[in-house]
């Protein structure tokens, strides 16, 4: 035992040793890196300061380089510091550079006296000095080093600090080759030179490396200070692509203001307390708004940098109070925003200092309702003209007056980006102008009127189809009145990760999830008649229920970012192709895979065929079934229809009654039972008839329910099957628990026992990937059902105008007939 200690003990020695080391030349390595090297180099071949490049990583022309930036160009605002923290470190560097200096001085009047001893004193002595000099040399040496280290090295201290307390080299204990994984994955990070507090944020949320468009938008817009119009695949990580380089600039001024009063010797408390609005943020929706808060606080940590949401839905006085605050960054939705600025809250129109306005999700932006609060607030902006803004010096404040202040940057993201040439060549030029021009596309105006400036940077990493790579898509083609029983299926038989299933209307929503809840299936809802409290209850729900079902309109397709949602399925197709890519992007996030399912029906044969058609495709891949298990399915669904019917008339019929006697007391009338006896029996029959038939229905169904969903050939012995979801799982073990009970109690021998083979679930994507021989579903089949749907149609369309046409001849001969 104690040998083996020792030995864990000269491992983790070895270890510390070997970070050190590699801390060390981690240093040098990041010190020897380009200021920029994931931007393609210049070679002044190309001399287009602006272009676009759609599907790759690239990005050409028009940046600058780090060095040709003009430094006195970019003025410092004064943001809000923690004063005591930050007066603790000024003071504690300042502290330690008069101590280096007195140690230098001491050191070197030391060495003077030693000289002098030297002199003075002979034999041993002198030795006795040299070995004291000798020393005292080292320990310089070593202070100077630590110094270093502690100085340039923040990064990879801090990657000590935020990985777990493992070791961070791999010994391989055979050959004793160590490497350090840790170093290798995050080095992209380290090119984009970022805060080394960003830098120990991203340790800590484990994001490997950069996302393509955090690649190429972090360069242009936090070295560069370009405006940025970025477009990429939904769950790219856009947040992050416009949110480092606002935290990036911040910290990189607040530094500078640091180093100011550290070269002038001035107090730090002379840096101006109140903190100003920095950025702000506009986003389409109000989860998309606190999504975003939250995804950029959780970067922010320990940076003193504050982040508020502004949304409606919640109280304007708890919103107010969160202002009086004075966060540097506000993320907000349009009403709201525009209801408080328009009140005059005095955080959002003190905009002097605004250095950064958002637009996410920019294209959602353009639809109704948004466009007009949007365009006041973009009004409100000041103008983005010169440098050469006022100094800022006042007699109590740090001066800044030898920098000027920088220009306010622009940035609009989406996921999907629609840019005329021309659009791009005005901005290329700097020509655009808020004057409306009806020949620009709303998009285009609003990015025009955001107030872009010339050589903005228009980062497109959309591909063809702008759905994520790893997202495999499918249909299942169904009668209108089978969606639900497909439904059940695909959450019984596959249903493994958390899944949204997506309607159009709120009328389906209720529908679904009635018939959902009917079948013991939990599931969440989310829509726009939801009060703002209940859609954040539905989604934190959700999110923690790790194979959570989410029924949700449209009103959640955007943005919702909630990680292992593996499947969406289309209940209803959207209404657009664009409506389609944005619930498609809830799942397959962050380079993770997912799958989309479309439930398809004549009736949306002819939505299905313009969907193909915007992302050219000629065919969708059929999502298999397992047709065994449909009797099961549909005689469950059966059941679950006439109960969730009858629920739902008695619940109609008490609403009914409760508003009539609710609208009698309130005009304080007296209702009469006008009904006669002989009626009153009549319904209470009815009444009675109807419980009861519920009742029945609702036994029969648990019994259903009660057995795990098998297919029509299962054993009724053996319970198993390919694809046993954790629903159906649980279902196994307490009905094995139940019958081991039964058996027990009743003393039955082993033989009638039962026996449950658990599998692992088949999820959906998985069940898709392995359903290679499944006929695809091409568009010349969609256009010949759609033709024989139609036909059927008019079929059905002239035997009615027949039929009426012959009752109506039939009217006029009796009417003749008896005059
Ligand atoms: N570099 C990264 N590495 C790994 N994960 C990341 C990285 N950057 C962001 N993420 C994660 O990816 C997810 C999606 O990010 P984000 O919400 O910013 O995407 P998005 O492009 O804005 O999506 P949408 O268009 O749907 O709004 C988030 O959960 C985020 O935490």
């Amino acid at each position: 035992m104690a040998s083996e200690s020792s030995q864990k003990n000269k491992a983790r020695r070895k270890l510390k040793k070997r970070v050190r080391v590699d801390s060390e030349q981690n240093l040098e390595r990041l010190d020897s890196l380009p200021w920029n090297s994931s931007l393609p180099e210049n070679d002044g071949s190309n001399h287009d300061p602006f272009s676009v490049f759609i599907g790759s990583n690239e990005l050409e022309g028009g940046f600058l380089c780090l060095e040709e930036i003009d430094e006195s160009e970019y003025g410092l605002e004064i943001p809000k510091i923690d004063v005591e923290n930050e007066k603790k470190k000024v003071k504690g560097k300042a502290k330690s550079k008069k101590r280096k200096i007195s140690e230098g001085d001491e050191d070197e009047s030391s060495g003077g006296e030693a000289d002098g001893k030297t002199e003075d004193k002979a034999g041993g002595k002198e030795l006795v000095d040299e070995k004291e000099l000798k020393q005292k040399k080292e320990k310089k040496k070593r202070k100077k080093k630590k110094n270093r280290h502690e100085k340039n090295d923040e990064a990879n201290k801090l990657k000590e600090n935020t990985e777990p307390a493992e070791p961070l080299a791999v010994i391989d204990s055979q050959d004793g080759v160590e490497e350090d994984p840790v170093d290798a994955e995050y080095y992209e990070w380290n090119e984009l030179r970022l805060h080394p507090l960003i830098l120990k944020s991203i340790y800590r949320l484990k994001f490997k490396k950069p996302t393509p468009i955090q690649k190429a938008c972090i360069p242009a817009a936090a070295h560069q200070g370009k405006d940025v119009i970025g477009a990429a695949e939904t769950g790219s990580g856009k947040t992050l692509a416009f949110g480092l380089p606002i935290l990036q600039r911040l910290l990189e001024e607040r530094e500078k203001v640091e180093r100011l009063l550290a070269e002038k010797g001035e107090a730090n408390d002379r840096i101006a307390p109140d903190g100003v609005l920095r950025a702000l943020i506009v986003t389409p929706t109000r989860e998309l708004a606190l999504q975003v808060t939250d995804h950029l606080k959780e970067v922010a940590k320990g940076t003193n940098v504050r982040v508020v949401p502004i949304v409606g839905g919640m109280s304007t006085e708890k919103q107010e109070r969160l202002l009086k605050a004075r966060p540097e960054i506000v993320v907000g939705t349009p009403g709201r925003l525009w209801e408080l600025m328009s009140g005059g809250e005095i955080h959002l129109v003190e905009l002097h200092s605004l250095s950064f306005f958002v637009l996410d999700e920019a294209d959602r932006m353009i639809e109704s309702g948004h466009f007009r609060e949007l365009q006041s607030i973009i009004d409100m902006l000041p103008m983005n003209r010169s440098t050469e803004s006022q100094p800022q010096n006042t007699q109590n404040c740090v001066t800044v007056s030898s920098l000027q202040r920088k220009k306010r940057q622009t940035f609009v993201f989406s996921a999907t980006l629609a840019l005329s040439a021309d659009f791009r060549k005005k901005l290329k030029r700097g020509s655009v102008n808020s004057r409306k021009n009806d020949e620009l596309n709303s998009f285009e105006t609003l990015s025009e009127r955001a107030g872009m400036r010339p050589n903005t940077a228009i980062i497109d990493l959309t591909n063809a189809s702008i759905l994520a790579n790893k997202l495999e898509e499918s249909v299942i083609e169904c009668r209108e009145e089978d969606k639900d029983a497909y439904l059940y299926y695909i959450l019984s038989v596959h249903g493994q990760g958390r899944t949204i299933v997506f309607c159009t209307s709120i009328a389906a929503l209720r529908h679904i999830s009635s018939i959902l809840r009917t079948l013991n299936i939990n599931v969440w809802t989310l829509h726009s008649e939801m009060q703002q409290r209940a859609r954040l209850k539905a989604i934190d729900r959700f999110r923690a229920d790790e194979h959570g079902i989410l029924v949700a309109t449209d009103a959640a397709a955007r943005g919702l970012d909630i990680p292992g949602v593996r499947t969406v399925v289309h209940y209803q197709l959207p209404l657009s192709a664009e409506v389609y890519v944005h619930r498609c992007g809830r799942t397959a996030r962050a380079s993770t895979d997912g799958c989309s399912i479309a439930l398809i029906s004549p009736n949306d044969a002819s939505k299905f065929a313009s969907l193909c058609k915007s992302f050219a495709k000629e065919s969708f891949q059929r999502f298999p079934i397992e047709l065994s298990y449909m009797p099961e399915v549909m005689k469950r669904l059966s059941l679950a229809h006439q109960i969730d019917k009858i629920t739902r008339k008695n619940s109609q019929e008490k609403a009914e009654k409760s508003w009539l006697e609710r609208n009698a007391e309130s005009v304080e009338l007296v209702l009469d039972d006008d009904d006669s006896e002989e009626e009153r029996v009549k319904k209470y029959r009815h009444k009675k008839a109807t419980s009861s038939q519920l009742n029945k229905l609702q036994q029969e169904l648990n019994t259903l329910l009660s057995r795990p969903l098998q297919p029509k050939t299962f054993s009724k012995r053996f319970l198993a099957g390919a694809g046993v979801s954790p629903l159906v799982q649980r279902q196994f073990e307490e009905l094995a628990k139940q019958k081991l009970g039964e058996a027990s109690n009743f003393g039955e021998n082993k033989r009638r026992k039962l026996v449950v083979i658990g599998q692992d679930c088949v999820e959906p994507l998985q069940a898709l990937r392995s359903a290679t021989k499944e006929p695809r579903l091409d568009l010349k089949e969609i256009a010949e059902k759609r033709k024989n749907v139609d036909d059927l149609r008019r079929k059905r369309k002239e035997m009615k105008k027949r039929l009426h046409e012959q009752r109506r001849k039939q009217r006029k001969k009796l009417k003749a007939g008896n005059e």
